[in-house]
């Protein structure tokens, strides 16, 4: 191990945790703790990917992180921020559990700097969303240097902390309907004839081009639709057949729900 590299532990390492993994030891440049209740999915995951597994808190506390990830369930992690509250003041603890506040993490976490952020599982692949709540007190070089750790996952997202809610449902749930509508639409190239891995393979390169598109230029998704839909040609049939199944209001209604509302 390099003397030199920065410590990181990922506490709770399931769908979240082990995808945040991932793009961690994508950059190969951390020495990467995964703490977990003993479970063999864990103590293999870490063999495959080559990081540290520990099955207690004070274990992390003794290794002197630099950053703390919480991934834990949202209603147990503060409990389990508990355990880590003689974190030293060296540490920047980062929690992604939906809905715990700032304010309660702060309560029980009183040296190290607390950070709250919503991720989503693109993490894994360097590509991820990650909307950022950073306390009001934070000074410019701590928040410069939890926002240069956590690009190495994706796109950062600087957001009030009454904006995480959304920015769960949109850019963490997002990835799970985006899914919908892909499987839907192998379902549909496979209706004509495709067999389903190239569909799959054709999709998701077509998402991910479309996504970068808009990303890329800034342009509306409205100017985008037209840029594609030819007169009188194929895209207008089909945006016809989204507008009468009231697909907009489908998404719409999804993002509510999943919202609370
Ligand atoms: N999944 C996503 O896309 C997103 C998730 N989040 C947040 O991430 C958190 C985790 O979600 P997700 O990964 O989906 O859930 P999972 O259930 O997949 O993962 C939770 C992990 O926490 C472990 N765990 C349970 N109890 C403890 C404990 N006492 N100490 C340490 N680890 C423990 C579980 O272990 P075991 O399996 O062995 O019980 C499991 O590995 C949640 O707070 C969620 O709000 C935020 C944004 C997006
Ligand atoms: O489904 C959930 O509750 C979590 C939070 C955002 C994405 N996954």
């Amino acid at each position: 191990m390099e003397t030199n590299q920065q410590t990181i532990a990922v506490v709770g390492v399931g769908n979240m945790g082990s995808a945040i993994i991932k793009g961690l030891v994508n950059t190969n440049q951390f020495n990467i703790i995964g703490e977990n209740p003993d479970n063999p999915r864990v103590t293999k995951l870490g063999q495959d990917l080559g990081f540290t597994v520990v099955n207690n808190n004070q274990d992390v506390v003794n290794a002197n992180p630099d950053f703390v990830v919480l991934t834990t369930p949202a209603p147990i992690t503060i409990k389990i921020a508990q355990e880590l509250s003689q974190l030293p003041a060296s540490t920047t603890v980062i929690s992604a559990a939906a809905g715990v506040s700032l304010k309660e993490l702060q309560s029980v976490i009183t040296n190290a700097t607390v950070a709250t952020m919503i991720p989503n599982t693109p993490v894994a692949v360097n590509a991820g969303t990650i909307g950022l709540a950073l306390p009001e007190a934070i000074t410019d070089e701590k928040a410069n240097k939890i926002i240069a750790f956590l690009k190495l996952l994706g796109d950062v997202i600087p957001v009030s902390e009454n904006q995480l809610d959304i920015v769960g449902v949109i850019g963490g749930c997002g990835p799970a309907f985006v899914d919908v509508f892909m499987d839907a639409m192998s379902d549909g190239a496979v209706a004509n004839g495709m067999n389903r891995q190239t569909a799959y393979r054709l999709i998701s390169s077509m998402v991910k081009g479309t996504g970068k598109l808009a990303f890329d230029t800034n342009k509306l998704p409205a100017e985008l639709r037209d840029q594609v839909t030819s007169p009188a040609g194929t895209t207008i049939k089909g945006v016809m057949v989204l507008e009468k199944n009231q697909f907009r209001y489908a998404v719409i209604d999804a993002i509510n729900k999943a919202a609370g509302k």
